[in-house]
């Protein structure tokens, strides 16, 4: 569906390079989360992708049409939700959507529109100028926008930036429907619990180069280094029963135990328990978060 080869950008007369040789390929129907700190690419990428910016070298393919040689067929398959909000507040959200249908010739497209609408909860904003609007229902607005054509591949560049937590559920289930649908979607996101819960796919890229491209429950696991536990043991411990957990960073409330332990060290403390003599009911394992590999990993 996305094919990219040795993709560079450089901005400044070459002094900055935004991009460096990336290499991809996204399938058909995939959820994948585009990953990195301020500054690493990801806008770039985006925006080559969308033809806004100009890439320096590689090549682009996007279903079957080469971004260089046919950028107007690339432009129907794809629809990009923008990060910087940027809509023309003298019309009414309808108008919107029909002038951005007239960019793709598509007349009478308000059967769907409608759709767009009922399903991103804006219907009732429908004749509504954008002045009017909320942060959160331009968001939205920019959503439907992106989908008018009803591109194949669909890019988000930061869209929950700045909404409610309820508006993100709402949108996080559109984006689930969308994907059920059968759409490609890329997330870019800064909310590391979004992507977790949202895509199947991650994209790590840092200082413009991609660092790790892996699924996501791969990526979880061969880079968590450390695990949390709860322990509950049959009785509060002693000063002396605990000593030999203080290397961990012990919490102890009562008979319970909170330690954050290095995987590699499981065996040990389980071989020491058993030492010990301390007999134990029950435990809780809490795995690394999406955001606490992503940390480790950015941090290299
Ligand atoms: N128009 C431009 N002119 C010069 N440098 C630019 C331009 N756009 C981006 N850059 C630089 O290119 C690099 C990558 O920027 P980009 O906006 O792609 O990062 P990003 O990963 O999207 O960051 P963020 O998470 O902050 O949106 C940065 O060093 C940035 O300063």
């Amino acid at each position: 569906m996305l094919v990219i080869k040795n993709l560079s950008k450089t901005y400044a007369n070459g002094k900055i390079e935004a991009l460096k040789n990336v290499n991809l390929s996204i399938e058909e129907g995939e959820f994948t989360a585009l990953l990195g700190q301020n500054g690493a690419g990801k806008s770039t990428l985006i925006n080559i992708l969308a033809g806004n910016v100009k890439k320096s070298s590689g090549t682009v393919q996007i279903g079957r049409y080469d971004l260089d040689s046919d950028e107007l067929a690339t432009k129907r398959i794809i629809g990009v939700v923008p990060q910087e909000v940027a809509l023309d507040t003298f019309f009414t959200v309808k108008e919107i959507l029909e002038i951005q249908s007239g960019y793709f010739g598509i007349k009478n497209n308000n059967q769907y529109i409608d759709e767009l609408l009922e399903i991103l909860s804006l219907q009732d904003k429908k004749r509504a100028s954008i002045r009017g609007l909320s942060g959160g229902m331009r968001r939205r607005l920019l959503i439907a926008k992106a989908l008018v054509h009803q591109p194949k591949i669909l890019i988000l560049d930061e869209p929950t930036a700045g909404v409610d937590v309820d508006l993100r559920n709402s949108m996080h289930e559109f984006l689930e429907k969308l994907h059920q649908l059968g759409i490609t979607i890329i997330l870019t996101t800064h909310y590391l619990e979004e992507a977790e819960k949202l895509c199947k796919r991650v994209i790590i890229i840092d200082k413009g180069r991609i660092i790790k491209d892996e699924p996501k429950e791969e990526l979880l696991e061969n880079y968590s280094t450390n695990i949390s536990l709860e322990i509950d043991f049959d009785k509060e411990l002693g000063k002396d029963d605990i000593r030999f957990l203080n290397k961990y960073n012990p919490r102890v409330v009562k008979t319970r135990v909170y330690l954050d332990i290095l995987k590699k060290d499981l065996t040990k403390l389980f071989r020491d328990m058993t030492e010990m003599e301390l007999e134990f009911n029950n435990i809780n394992v809490k795995k690394q978060s999406l955001q606490d590999v992503y940390l480790s990993l950015v941090k290299e």
